[in-house]
């Protein structure tokens, strides 16, 4: 279907054994858009975008991701949807240049070493770039899985929380780069709690209640951020 956005939600209901974590969602995302979910600790950000990555069941409503229930293990959303959710996965003997190599080659991107060494340095770890895991601060750890988000082919980029561990400078370029990457046609959805990064980087806003769920623009999502 040509009109068909990217994620759908209709009602969609999330949650746990039967208990909803907030009230339903009505949502679409297409490309070029930026969607910030927000709300207050544990009014289910995490679990909403869980849920339409297909990691956990709703409870009620329906969602589509790419036009179909989504589903992980396909080869068209592993192809169209980069995340990164609160696991911080390592391979312990991989140094920072050869986790963004593997995650690039494994997408088969072209000319990955180039694309590798931009993004080493757009993020910030020029200097650890041969540095493993276990050698990197929590931050930097941080920023490399962030990284091997943009190292690859996306069509929807979805981050949870991503502003978490990043220092000040960090959160701006990833607003900036939130922007180029909807500015290209890319589709983002994203969780925050960072007013700045809400109001930079999304186009819509949905705030998320245990009694409603309310869709605001980037500027009153930023100030229903600071009076959370
Ligand atoms: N595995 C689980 N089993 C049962 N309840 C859970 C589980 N994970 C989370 N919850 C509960 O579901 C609710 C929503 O959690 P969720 O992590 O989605 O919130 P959030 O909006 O992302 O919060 P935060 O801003 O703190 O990251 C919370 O009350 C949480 O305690």
């Amino acid at each position: 279907m040509p009109d068909e956005p990217l994620l759908r939600a209709r009602s969609l209901s999330v949650g746990y054994g039967e208990e909803p974590v907030c009230a339903p969602v009505d949502l679409d995302v297409r490309p070029g858009e930026g969607v910030a979910v927000i709300g207050a600790n544990g009014t289910g950000k995490s679990t909403f975008l869980r849920t339409v990555l297909g990691l956990q069941e709703p409870l009620g409503g329906r969602v589509s991701l790419l036009g179909s229930p989504p589903d992980p293990r396909t080869g068209e959303v592993r192809a169209a949807v980069a995340s990164v959710l609160g696991d911080d996965a390592f391979f312990p003997a991989l140094t920072v240049t050869e986790h963004l190599l593997l995650t690039a080659l494994g997408h088969r991107v072209p000319e990955a070493r180039e694309i590798v060494t931009d993004l080493v340095e757009d993020f910030g770890l020029a200097d650890r770039a041969d540095a493993l895991p276990s050698a990197l601060s929590s931050g930097q750890r941080r920023r490399v899985l962030l990284a091997a988000a943009f190292v690859r082919p996306r069509s929807l980029l979805v981050l949870d929380e991503p502003e978490q561990r990043l220092d000040a400078g960090m959160r701006n370029r990833l607003a900036e780069m939130l922007v180029q990457e909807r500015e290209d046609g890319g589709a983002v959805l994203v969780a925050s709690h960072d007013p700045v990064l809400v109001e930079r980087a999304a186009t819509r806003v949905v705030l998320l209640h245990d009694d409603g769920v309310q869709v605001l623009d980037p500027a009153a999502g930023a100030a229903a951020i600071a009076a959370l």
